[in-house]
């Protein structure tokens, strides 16, 4: 499905990113995982290469916010693989005491990554951004300012981009909470207002489920600036908006 494609994936090395290169790796492509934690992503790239081919896996340490490594990350990605098609911008973190360092993470590094890509996707017909964003950009979370903001400021960035930008397609993926070492350390007890906001959302999402959904928004090219919702009650669920002139009819 995916195959002659080639995907950068940043924060690869685990959660939500892990279970979409792989998934990608599944459908054909060649996957460039970018990510910060030097030893989770050489475990993971080893594994995977060791799965789908030294060939088709390409790992890169970088931070995103950092500009020089991300560029030099898509002009490596283009040199081995030959092509930038699909852009998954999932690095993320929570971090509610670190504003700054949250938006410049989950907001500027994104929309850095995206016009950074769109250089590098000129002469691909198949170009696609996906940006990971989250319920947590619809319900605003009491106490984690900047992370709400940075999801609601990516769903408006992915929507604005769609409606000017011929050529590439941008669509984002708003999963509610699932189940990564984003929540917490691996097998330690989750702290109770979590396990309390979990049972009430209705249990976790699997990072498998959420990759299915940034798959599907990759491979179907009739979407375009769609903003596609995932929660355990609703399962999958497009967002509807009016056009920015329908808008502003009514304001
Ligand atoms: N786990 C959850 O409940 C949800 C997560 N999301 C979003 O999904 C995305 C992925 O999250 P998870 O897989 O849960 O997180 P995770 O913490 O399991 O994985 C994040 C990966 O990003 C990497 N990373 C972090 N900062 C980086 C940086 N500056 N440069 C490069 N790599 C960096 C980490 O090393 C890690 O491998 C994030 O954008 C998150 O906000 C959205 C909704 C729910
Ligand atoms: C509706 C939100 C959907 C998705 C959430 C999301 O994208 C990712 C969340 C990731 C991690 C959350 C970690 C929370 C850790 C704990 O410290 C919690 O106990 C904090 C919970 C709520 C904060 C409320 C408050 O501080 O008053």
């Amino acid at each position: 499905m995916l195959s002659e494609q080639s995907a950068v994936v940043t924060g690869g090395a685990q959660g939500i990113g892990l279970a979409t290169s792989r998934l990608l790796l599944q459908s054909g492509a060649k996957v460039a995982i970018f990510d910060l934690s030097k030893d989770k992503l050489s475990t993971t790239c080893d594994e995977l290469k060791r799965e789908f081919g030294t060939d088709r896996v390409l790992s890169f340490h970088c931070d995103v916010t950092d500009e020089e490594q991300v560029v030099k990350g898509f002009a490596l990605t283009k040199e081995t693989f030959g092509s930038v098609d699909i852009l998954v911008n999932n690095a993320g973190i929570t971090s509610p005491k670190e504003w700054k360092k949250t938006l410049l993470i989950n907001l500027h590094a994104p929309m850095f990554a995206s016009y950074t890509a769109m250089e590098y996707m000129k002469g691909s017909s198949k170009a696609v951004i996906v940006n990971v964003a989250s319920m947590a950009g619809f319900c605003a979370i009491p106490g984690n300012e900047s992370y709400s903001a940075s999801k609601s400021g990516l769903i408006a960035f992915t929507r604005s981009m769609a409606q000017s930008t011929e050529g590439i397609r941008f669509n984002c993926i708003c999963p509610s909470y699932t189940d990564t070492p984003l929540l917490g350390e691996p097998g330690k007890e989750l702290d109770s207002t979590l396990s309390f906001i979990i049972e009430k959302q209705g249990g976790l999402l699997k990072p498998e489920q959420v990759s299915e959904g940034i798959v599907r928004l990759i491979t179907d090219a009739s979407l375009n600036g769609q903003v596609l919702k995932l929660t355990p009650r609703k399962g999958f669920h497009f967002e509807k908006y009016d056009s920015f002139m329908e808008s502003l009819e009514k304001l």
